[in-house]
């Protein structure tokens, strides 16, 4: 469970996130949508750290994050970002055992893992001696979300984890990933600016726009009971044809 209150980041006189409050539940999926410098990706990484607030405060399953050290809070909150976030370096089994590494597991517990989590994203076994300039863009995002998967985090953050994918793999790869029931039981905070994709992998949309919420609720909420012109607006997300 995540709970933000009153969160405010500043940027010199630039107020990006401006007193922001939600809390995401156990289980659930928040995604944060909003045009492009709204605030999304600030928020997010204010959840692991990787900003600290001006003001507010965020605290995970009932703990404040700031009295954990950052690499810490790191270690038991997944982060996907677009294009799967790969060191060049690393093959995809290292790259998966990242994090099981670092909290001193077995390596044969490692290794049971990642083959788990190979044949449940739907990797080959041969992927796991590759770098990722050896990967196509759908499987660096798999195994972008193995390695964010990999010690059972209670929570992932996802920053625009499919925006380095076209339009069809895209959908394809979403459907997949959402599909499976260890992320249904996992709390994930997802960014992103595609409507589409919100309405269809949120359990509630936090919809922002410079730096505020400007409406939160299940996506039918949104679509039939929108706050305000802008919601509406954004939500309407039909091709416009002048023909
Ligand atoms: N390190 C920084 N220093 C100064 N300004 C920043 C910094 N990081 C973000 N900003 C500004 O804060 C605002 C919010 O940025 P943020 O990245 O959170 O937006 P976003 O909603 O994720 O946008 P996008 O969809 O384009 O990634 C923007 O105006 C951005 O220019």
């Amino acid at each position: 469970m995540i709970d933000i209150q009153n969160l405010t980041k500043r940027f010199a006189s630039h107020t990006a996130v401006n007193e922001v409050s939600l809390r995401v539940g156990p289980g659930e999926t928040l995604v944060l949508l909003g045009t492009s410098g709204c605030g999304k990706t600030t928020t997010l990484k204010m959840i692991n750290r990787l900003i600290e607030p001006t003001t507010g405060s965020i605290s995970v399953d009932g703990i404040d994050v700031r009295q954990q050290p950052g690499p810490e809070l790191r270690r038991r909150i997944g982060y996907v970002i677009q294009d799967g976030g790969l060191f060049p370096h690393y093959t995809v089994a290292d790259a998966i055992a990242t994090v099981p590494k670092l909290l001193g597991w077995e390596p044969a517990q490692i290794q049971e893992r990642t083959r788990e989590l190979i044949d449940k994203l739907q990797l080959p076994a041969s992927v796991l001696t590759r770098y990722p300039a050896e990967l196509s863009g759908g499987q660096r995002q798999r195994v972008g979300l193995a390695r964010a998967l990999a010690v059972k985090p209670p929570v992932v953050l996802m920053d625009e984890p499919f925006g380095a994918l076209d339009p069809f793999t895209r959908r394809h790869v979403r459907r997949e990933l959402f599909g499976l029931n260890e992320l249904r039981e996992t709390t994930v905070v997802l960014v992103t600016h595609d409507v589409n994709e919100a309405l269809e992998l949120a359990d509630r949309i936090a919809l922002m726009d410079k730096g505020r919420i400007v409406q939160i609720g299940p996506p039918d909420e949104l679509m039939t009971n929108p706050a305000t012109d802008f919601v509406r607006d954004f939500l309407d997300d039909k091709p416009l044809r002048t023909k």
